[in-house]
């Protein structure tokens, strides 16, 4: 009923095309790429660690390293069985830290409970943290200062310049804090000028704080969390969840008639990040090869 009202009084939202402006970032990645194993006869390399064997992560992987060949980036992958200790996993990323052939590191996250996963980002070389996932990328990006973004936060922010999103005094709701995501993207929200609210699992009341967002970013990973009815006639949308079977945080069904813009899943968030990673690679092997 609140359906059918919603659809007569609101025009369905633009879609934000991630897979089209991902497209245009990596070509030009691609090009640098090239000017960079032209000028030093070294191609960039993307070394990718993963604990374990989970499914959607090898996947994940697999898309990242085709992405960068695609782009002219050459990938190393190191696979460590699930039992690793956190001592081995540091061990090893601070073998690729040391490596002069390898100019970004990219620890597959989540790993094993056993791990301390935060030990193992910060045995990445902060020159070499093109996944911005380390303290001194996560300072750098909060004071505004040079550095690396963390992928999907920094690709959402990409995708909102490209859709000429205005954020200053825009109400942003973030929903979700985790270190990669949730408490990035707030955070660059804040360096735009954007009014910041995170919530979360102890959230009272989602739903009103929800419904307050212009600018709304899902990232709970929980399928179709976010309802339509709760998104403001006119927000922007991001919807920067990952679920099993590419199903996004928002239900994107209903939330399409109240939203002025909107991600789609796939074809939204999940290439930008890519993008952006590639984007950092060679930025980083120009640096650590002279270039800039
Ligand atoms: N250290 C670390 N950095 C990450 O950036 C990171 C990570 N760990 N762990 C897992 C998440 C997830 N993630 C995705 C990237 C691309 C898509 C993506 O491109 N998805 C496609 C669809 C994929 C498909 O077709 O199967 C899309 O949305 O259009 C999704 C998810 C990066 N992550």
């Amino acid at each position: 009923m609140v359906e059918t009202q919603d659809r007569s009084q609101t025009q369905p939202a633009r879609l934000m095309d991630g897979t089209a402006l991902a497209g245009r970032i990596t070509r030009e990645t691609s090009a640098a790429a090239a000017d960079v194993l032209r000028r030093t006869g070294v191609a960039p390399c993307l070394a990718t660690v993963l604990v374990g064997e989970d499914p959607a992560s090898v996947t994940y992987l697999r898309m990242k390293q085709a992405r960068c060949a695609k782009a002219g980036i050459e990938s190393r992958h190191v696979s460590l069985p699930a039992s690793t200790s956190t001592a081995e996993l540091v061990a090893t990323i601070t073998g690729l830290s040391q490596d002069p052939a390898v100019h970004g590191i990219l620890l597959q996250h989540p790993v094993g409970p056993h791990i301390d996963e935060r030990a193992a980002f910060e045995a990445i070389a902060p020159e070499k943290d093109v996944d911005g996932v380390t303290m001194h990328s996560f300072a750098a990006m909060g004071f505004g200062l040079p550095g690396f973004a963390s992928c999907t936060p920094g690709g959402i922010m990409r995708l909102l310049d490209a859709y000429e999103v205005d954020l200053t005094g825009k109400h942003a709701v973030v929903v979700g804090r985790s270190a990669i995501l949730g408490r990035p993207v707030g955070m660059l929200l804040l360096g735009r000028d954007a009014t910041v609210t995170y919530c979360h699992s102890r959230t009272v009341d989602l739903p009103s704080v929800v419904r307050q967002a212009d600018v709304l970013v899902a990232a709970v990973g929980r399928p179709r969390f976010i309802r339509g009815e709760d998104v403001k006639p006119g927000a922007v949308v991001i919807d920067a969840g990952y679920n099993p079977g590419n199903v996004g945080d928002v239900d994107f069904e209903s939330a399409r008639h109240r939203a002025s813009l909107i991600t789609p899943v796939p074809g939204g968030v999940g290439p930008m990040t890519i993008a952006v990673l590639l984007e950092q690679t060679v930025q980083a092997a120009a640096r650590q090869l002279g270039l800039t």
